[in-house]
This record gives C-alpha cells, sequence and structure tokens, in this order.
C-alpha cells in the first residue's frame, strides 16, 4: 500500500542446506518476486540453464565484471568466484519489485554493509549428518567437494548471530511458509516507518464536515 521501493531479501546458509528447494517452492507462490540470477565461474551442472540458475563466466570474465563495479558483492568459494549483478537488483528495487538473493554467506555479509535495509534469513539444517546426506544424495559434487563444503558450511553456521531470521529446513513446507512469513511481516514494517502517513495527518478535508 505504502512502500515505493522493493525489498531486498537475501536467503543464505551453508550449502546442501535447501536453499534452492526452498526457493523454488517459495516462487511457485510467490509469483511477486524477482530472483536475482549470479554469475559463477563454476562449471554447469547437468540439467542447469544459462540465465536460469546462473550466467557460466571464465575467471577473466568474472574479474572484469568485479574490476568494473558491475557486482553489488562478490565471493571466491571452493575454488570458484560467485557474485550478484549490481544493475538488475537495484533497477528491480527502485521499480518496487522485491528482489531475493540465494547466495553463501561472505557475499551476505558484503550486502549486508553495502545494503543494510536488506532483510537477512539464514536456513539452518536439522544436523550437520542430515547436511551431509543432503550434499551427497544431490550427487553433484565428488567426495572431496563434499567435504570442503561441509568445512565451509562450520565457518557459515558460525555467522549465524548476523542474520535477522533463522529458519530450520527440516520440512520444507514449513521452512517455505516461515520465510513467507517473513515478507509479509517485513512489508509491515515498512509500510509504519516510511512515513507516508504524514500525507493522512496533514490531510484536513476529510475530518471537517460529512459529504
Ligand atoms: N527439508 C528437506 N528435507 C530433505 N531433503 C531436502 C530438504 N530440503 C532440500 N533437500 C534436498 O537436499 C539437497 C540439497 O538441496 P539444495 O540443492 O536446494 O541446497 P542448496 O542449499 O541450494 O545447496 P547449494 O548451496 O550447494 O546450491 C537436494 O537434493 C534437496 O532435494
Ligand atoms: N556470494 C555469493 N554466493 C552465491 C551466489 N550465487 C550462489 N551462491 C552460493 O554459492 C554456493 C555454491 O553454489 P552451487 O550452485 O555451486 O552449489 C551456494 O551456497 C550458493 O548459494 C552469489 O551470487 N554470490
Amino acid at each position: 500500500m505504502f512502500d515505493e521501493k522493493g525489498i531486498l531479501f537475501v536467503l543464505s546458509g551453508p550449502s546442501g542446506v535447501g536453499k534452492g528447494t526452498v526457493r523454488q517452492r517459495l516462487f511457485e507462490k510467490e509469483t511477486h518476486l524477482k530472483y536475482s540470477v549470479s554469475a559463477t565461474t563454476r562449471k554447469k551442472r547437468p540439467g542447469e540453464t544459462e540465465g536460469v540458475d546462473y550466467f557460466y563466466k571464465t575467471k577473466d570474465a568474472f574479474k572484469k565484471m568485479i574490476e568494473q563495479d558491475e557486482l553489488l558483492e562478490y565471493a571466491e568459494y571452493v575454488n570458484n568466484y560467485y557474485g550478484t549483478p549490481k544493475e538488475y537488483v537495484e533497477e528491480q528495487i527502485e521499480k518496487g519489485k522485491d528482489v531475493f538473493l540465494e547466495i553463501e554467506v561472505q557475499g551476505a555479509m558484503q550486502v549486508k554493509r553495502n545494503f543494510p535495509e536488506g532483510v537477512f534469513i539464514f536456513l539452518f539444517p536439522p544436523s550437520l549428518e542430515e547436511l551431509k546426506n543432503r550434499i551427497v544424495r544431490r550427487g553433484t559434487e565428488s567426495n572431496d567437494l563434499v567435504i570442503n563444503r561441509l568445512k565451509e558450511a562450520k565457518k557459515e553456521i558460525d555467522m549465524m548471530s548476523e542474520y535477522d531470521y533463522v529458519v530450520v529446513n527440516d520440512d520444507v513446507d514449513k521452512a517455505v511458509e516461515k520465510v513467507k512469513a517473513i515478507i509479509v511481516s517485513e512489508h509491515c514494517k515498512r509500510d509504519r516507518i516510511e512515513n507516508q502517513y504524514k500525507k493522512i495527518l496533514e490531510d484536513d478535508t476529510n475530518v471537517r464536515t460529512i459529504n
């Protein structure tokens, strides 16, 4: 009702916790959200599509994006670069659209520094064992890479207190409902703080007479 700018929602958490799964289910229900497709230097996995899952870049092309200040944030994660193209996010927020980022923790902390009005949600695994099982079951990483991702996971979980919200992903539907509730709650908050209420306080025309 009162919002002019959109809200930036940042979902992060360790690899394999279910960020992509929760995000996909959320987008089936919350069609107003805009997903920011990241750039990465990692190789395309079977079933992934350029421009839908990621913009796949060489290391040189990625470094050029950094030099030209095209990224809102970026991080080196398990020997690859990942980053959020800035222009799309800024355009959508200006147009009043809510933007959703699904990124790892180092990048989320950069966004928090540069865009503190964002909303930061940490997706938490039921246990480290279940996290490991999920990455292994997904079958996209070699055993060495699973171990590297789990080592990163412990560092990432240590940063959890920096987030506005923590959602445990034991059940996907329940986790999605919680993220939806966060979105509604943040809109209610912003409606109150946008200072638009001053227009109502200054408008005397409706309180003088009936008809
Ligand atoms: N609540 C859940 N219960 C059981 N399995 C789940 C749950 N959520 C996700 N999974 C499964 O766990 C695996 C990892 O999920 P997903 O790929 O969404 O994680 P991610 O956090 O996006 O990982 P990455 O950061 O590596 O991209 C997938 O096989 C997915 O089907
Ligand atoms: N800092 C950023 N992290 C990102 C971005 N896009 C994705 N990611 C995260 O990287 C890891 C690994 O992803 P995977 O697709 O190789 O499994 C995962 O935690 C993603 O959420 C980004 O733009 N910036």
